[in-house]
């Protein structure tokens, strides 16, 4: 039997669904037992290919697994030979590898088995994974190198490719193994491949170079002989990439890696912009030990807080929630794997991919929430690597349509910007390399990459190996990325959506042991207190003064190391109330002073700080809408039912209509000719109201869909059990939640220019609150809350100068950034 030419084949009582990757001597395929149907992965190998050695090493990985049972070590269910193969059966993990999860962070939105977990937990900006996943993960591979301690094994190829994922345990699975550790809502990480793996006597060194270069300790590559501490340099490194988003090392060759290494001198870096929990960090550090001496051993390793302490997990939605959501819903059986193993039914009604959808997926993650209509182009403003669009020179004021007459383009194919090449299968690579170094004799086996592409070399090279590291499908085509799928077989409809972490009350996590008595927890406390629901709170002392003093501790501990001197305190320095804020129609930051543009640039930020928080809950909504145009009018049928999902929509659709009512300040502003009528002529005028424009009839044209959805049949139930959702609570919400993590990021010594943006930001939204009508849910205007938003601008305003003081004197490079950036404030800026 040839099991790598046929798929239809049977290997003992399992039949062969699918490939699902290949390594460096195995092909990995996805089997179903045909009795108990128990879905099963098969790794099959053609045991002529393989030398001596090799050999031993798989009838190593055989013993070992069959031995060994453990909720965090991929599961041996049986080994058949069969003619030139040896063919092991095991435990069919559906989520893929964590080197996919890690690359695909910010594109889990469109990735049908894993779009629920960025609602909870979405990547790190500019970093890696959710820390509350990497924190998740690690103590899951701590419990499974743990097992393999107790039994004197060490695995020597611990390698993101080899930790499986499988989806969250179900209650039933919990009560069955109590030795599961980590978050029941989070993916299970599995331990796999013990390829290499052997019995190690304590006192015995392994010789044999093996393993993967990119997560080889140096000892191994210095050719030296190693003990189970290499493994632990393997997990400093994979904790790196988690955390980070890419390998702490990259080379292109064996030798190039460890010469980087030590030319790093055990000094490990950071990015700049990332937070990244300083307990995670020194973690890293810790590891990540050129001499085996100098790393920690397994019991620090296992004692550190990072392991330790309990995973903080707030995400609403349980391993048998998320079972018992997708339950009821039914898919095509043509469906690739990785629909169907989250969706086990067929269900004829469910639309196909929208086209809307489809244009977000084409944009990108989250993060980078981008125009439906058109792809925006270069323009002199561009800060931040956001561009404002160029469009026709039309005078937004008079040729901007009213809402109501907006046409609904949403449906209209051409001004759908849906970008092809997205679905091309941009996995697959002719180049043909290998990283997997199986002996001494072939460690030289590198080609060579330039670094960009090593940057990919992973990714690149699980192709090029054949290795696919993704949720399984059934229909393989050589190298697979669910992307690659065409859109009308992408059919899901989640069923269950959660609020995003950001409108929770209280979601920051206010109780890890390990961080209870630094400044930034007390900061974060400070904050905890302060009012979560704006238009209901009064404001009373407690939660002004939580704010207060949690301003004050940043400017406490800040202001020693901007000029030695603990600077008074910003309350202090707030001006007494007089009375009443001022309220007129014209913007709050219009003065006499004002220049048209300076009107039309604060508007612009304001607005757009809005328009980004609509944006982000949008691309939350999309996957479950899978609406094109021709399906537009059926909207009726989609199966839109679950609460969090409307909530979504009804929170997207309002900040929307904020984002218009601000941008509709900003045009009868210049039409009611409060504004210098030259002014208006100005080419940079022009080329501003022009973004206006656009900007407008962005965000009229996503209302209007949000509003068709909102008023679509299947909603009708659902919408009246909803809360109705304001836009001045969601926003005054977002900035706290900002500041607040400014602060945090701020007082922990990092991300200073972040930090700085944060609160600009944060700014911007509570300015925004002020601008036109700010009206509450009862319909007035609450002036105690005006006051509460007027008092935490001055008080971000004074982190911001601070900050800005520290960053002209510290890093050259960002305060010309910064000056640069307040010098020139155009639209969009600070908002990418
Ligand atoms: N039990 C499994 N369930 C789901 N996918 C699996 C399973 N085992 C392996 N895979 C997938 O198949 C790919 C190939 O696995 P294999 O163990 O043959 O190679 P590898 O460990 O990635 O590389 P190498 O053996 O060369 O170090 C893996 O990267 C993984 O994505």
């Amino acid at each position: 039997m040839n099991a790598h030419s046929n798929n239809n084949q049977s290997i003992g009582p399992y039949v062969i669904r699918s490939e699902i990757g290949r390594g460096s001597f195995a092909i990995v395929y996805k089997g179903k037992h045909s009795e108990t149907k128990r879905v099963v992965s098969i790794k099959s190998v053609l045991t002529k290919k393989l030398t001596k050695k090799l050999l031993e090493n798989l009838e190593s990985e055989i013993s070992i697994l069959k031995e060994i049972r453990h909720v965090h070590v991929v599961e041996l269910i049986d080994c058949i030979k069969l003619g030139r193969f040896i063919h092991l059966i095991m435990e069919y993990c559906s989520l893929g590898d964590l080197s996919y999860f890690i690359r695909k962070r910010e594109k889990f939105s469109s990735i049908p088995s894993l779009a629920w977990i960025n609602v909870d937990h979405p990547p790190v900006y500019k970093a890696g994974l959710n820390e509350t996943l990497v924190r998740h993960f690690m103590k899951q591979l701590a419990s499974a190198l743990q097992f393999l301690r107790s039994r004197s094994l060490i695995h020597r190829d611990v390698k993101p490719q080899n930790l499986l994922l499988q989806p969250p345990p179900t209650e039933a699975f919990l009560e069955e193994h109590p030795q599961f550790i980590g978050s029941p809502k989070l993916p299970m990480l599995k331990l796999a491949d013990f390829g290499f793996a052997r019995y190690l006597q304590t006192s015995s060194m392994a010789e044999t170079l093996c393993g993967s270069p990119l997560y080889m300790a140096p000892e191994i590559l210095r050719y030296e002989k190693y003990d189970a501490k290499a493994d632990l340099w393997s997990v400093g490194a994979v904790l790196y990439e988690m955390a980070v988003g890419k390998p702490p090392f990259k080379a292109p060759n064996h030798v190039e890696l460890l010469r980087r290494i030590q030319r790093a001198k055990d000094v490990i870096r950071f990015p700049e912009e990332a937070f990244i929990h300083s307990d995670i960090k020194a973690l890293i550090c810790s590891l990540l030990k050129q001499n085996p001496a100098d790393r920690i051993d397994y019991d620090q390793f296992f004692a550190s807080m990072v392991i330790t302490a309990p995973v903080i997990d707030e995400s609403s939605l349980t391993g048998s929630d998320i079972q018992d959501a997708v339950k009821g819903i039914n898919i095509p059986s043509s469906s690739p794997a990785y629909i169907t193993d989250f969706f086990p039914k067929s269900n004829p009604n469910n639309p196909p991919g929208g086209l809307l959808r489809q244009a977000f997926q084409a944009q990108g993650s989250v993060q980078q929430p981008t125009n439906i209509s058109q792809r925006r182009h270069s323009t002199r403003y561009v800060q931040d690597g956001t561009a404002l669009p160029h469009a026709p020179a039309v005078f937004p004021p008079e040729s901007a349509p009213p809402a109501s007459n907006f046409p609904s383009h949403f449906n209209s194919k051409t001004n759908l910007a849906i970008s092809e090449h997205k679905y091309h299968n941009n996995h697959v690579s002719d180049k043909s390399s290998t990283f997997v170094v199986v002996d001494r004799n072939n460690v030289n086996s590198f080609e060579h990459h330039s670094d960009d592409e090593i940057d990919h070399v992973q990714n690149r090279d699980r192709s090029v190996n054949g290795n696919s590291a993704s949720p399984n499908e059934d229909v393989f085509h050589g190298s697979f990325s669910p992307e690659s799928l065409p859109s009308n077989t992408q059919t899901y409809i989640h069923p269950r959506r959660i609020p995003i972490p950001y409108m929770k009350a209280n979601a920051y996590p206010p109780h890890n042991p390990y961080m209870s008595h630094t400044p930034v927890t007390q900061l974060r406390r400070a904050f905890e207190q302060t009012p979560i629901s704006l238009p209901n709170a009064p404001s009373g002392d407690s939660h002004e003064s939580a704010l207060e003093r949690a301003l004050n501790v940043a400017n406490a501990k800040l202001n020693h190391g901007i000029d030695g001197v603990a600077s008074k305190s910003p309350i202090q320095s707030l001006p007494k109330q007089t009375g009443l804020p001022s309220r007129t129609n014209a913007p709050v930051n219009q003065t006499i002073h004002k220049t048209l543009m300076e009107v039309l640039e604060d508007l612009a930020a304001k607005a757009n700080a809005v328009f980004h928080m609509a944006e982000v809950k949008l691309v939350q909504v999309l996957p479950s809408l899978e609406i094109d145009d021709a399906q537009y009018d059926t909207l009726k049928d989609a199966r839109l039912t679950s609460a969090s999902l409307v909530s979504l929509v009804k929170e997207s659709l309002t900040l929307y209509q904020r984002d218009i009512e601000l941008l509709q300040i900003a045009f009868n502003f210049v039409s009611t000719g409060l504004s210098n009528k030259d002014e208006k002529n100005t080419s940079e005028c022009r080329e501003a109201l022009e973004w206006y424009q656009k900007r407008y009839m962005e965000s009229l044209e996503k209302s209007e869909f949000l509003k068709a959805v909102v008023n679509s049949y299947s909603f009708a139930n659902t919408l009246r059990i909803t809360k109705p959702a304001f836009a001045s609570q969601l926003i005054y919400q977002r900035a706290l939640d900002i500041s607040r993590n400014a602060a945090t990021s701020e007082l922990s010594g990092n991300d200073v220019f972040s930090s700085f943006k944060s609160y600009k930001v944060a700014n911007n939204l509570l300015e925004s609150l002020l601008e036109g009508e700010f009206s509450t849910p009862s319909g007035t205007e609450d002036f105690n809350n005006t006051f509460t938003i007027q008092k935490l601008i001055t008080l971000i305003s004074k982190r911001l100068d601070l900050l800005q003081g520290k960053l002209q004197g510290s890093l050259p490079n960002v305060a010309d950034k910064v000056s640069e950036g307040l010098a020139n404030v155009t639209f969009a800026t600070n908002y990418a």
